[in-house]
């Protein structure tokens, strides 16, 4: 009797919260191991308690904007398991402000975490996975399509990703590695509800015409597109639609803010 093949394996940053968490979740349930990385190591272990299956989740604690520390990660998963055949990078950090409220460290710890955690485990993934197949997911945001006043330091990142995801697609088909990204709407995660009482009005009204998910929703519908072949996932309609129409758009989502940041003008609202 032949040995039973091993589970394919699935490396997702993010991994002890929100959507990175929903998706180890939901892996686990086709049957992959999965391998969580996470700055907190107390929270890597709540997380995968949650998750049951422990034999079949390994917990890295990382700071994914470190990219020795995520090379030295993925060395430890490729050694281990020898094989790489998903990637989701969901480590994403936000701090919502307007612009003459936000300092220097704030825009460049939103896009060292946001765009350079997801490049350094791609960077550092991809010659394992070369050659043999596999996928990559880009976590971005539904931010990435237009501007949103309140999100200078956390968009820029997020369109980069955008960027990056379009790119790698095309770049890594011949090594067989399928790309894709994601844009969800505002998620109910830990990170939202520590985003929303810092959101300035005009973030929250035009943010909140996105409509708002679970993770476990996101998670559930990313994959199954993913594992169409799809490029661009789209948890909601209202986020596909965003995708296609965005440029049109973009001209009514600005008279909007326009309006809103005059009304509120020097009261600096909040929710
Ligand atoms: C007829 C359809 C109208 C569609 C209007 C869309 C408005 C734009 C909505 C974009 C929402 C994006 C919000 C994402 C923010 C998160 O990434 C952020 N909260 C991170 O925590």
């Amino acid at each position: 009797m032949p040995a039973p093949s091993p589970p394919k394996v699935a490396v997702i940053s993010g991994g002890s919260s929100g959507i990175g968490l929903a998706c180890a979740r939901t892996l686990l349930g086709r049957g992959y191991h999965v391998a969580l990385l996470a700055r907190d190591p107390g929270r890597l272990h709540d997380a995968a308690a949650t998750l049951g299956a422990p034999a079949r989740v390994d917990l890295l604690p990382v700071d994914v904007a470190d990219a020795a520390a995520c090379q030295a990660a993925i060395a430890a998963i490729a050694s281990r398991h020898g094989r790489i055949d998903w990637l989701i990078t969901s480590a994403g950090i936000v701090e919502p402000g307007l612009f003459r409220d936000l300092d220097l460290a704030a825009h460049r710890v939103q896009m060292e975490t946001n765009y350079f955690g997801t490049l350094h485990l791609i960077q550092a993934a991809v010659p394992v996975m070369r050659g043999h197949g596999g996928r990559i997911t880009l976590v971005s945001s539904g931010a990435a399509f237009i501007g949103i006043a309140g999100y200078s330091g956390y968009a820029p990142g997020k369109f980069a990703v955008r960027a990056l995801a379009e790119i790698l697609r095309l770049e890594l088909a011949e090594d067989g590695i399928v790309v894709s990204f994601v844009a969800p709407p505002d998620t109910e995660t830990p990170q939202l509800e520590g985003e929303r009482p810092k959101r300035p009005a005009v973030t929250r009204l035009i943010s909140e015409q996105g409509g708002t998910m679970s993770a476990g929703e996101v998670a559930e519908r990313m994959i199954t597109q993913a594992e169409t072949g799809a490029f661009f996932l789209s948890p909601s309609r209202t986020m596909a639609w965003l995708a296609r129409f965005h440029s049109l758009y973009r001209p009514v989502l600005a008279w909007q803010q326009r309006r809103i940041l005059k009304r509120s003008r020097g009261t600096d609202q909040k929710p």
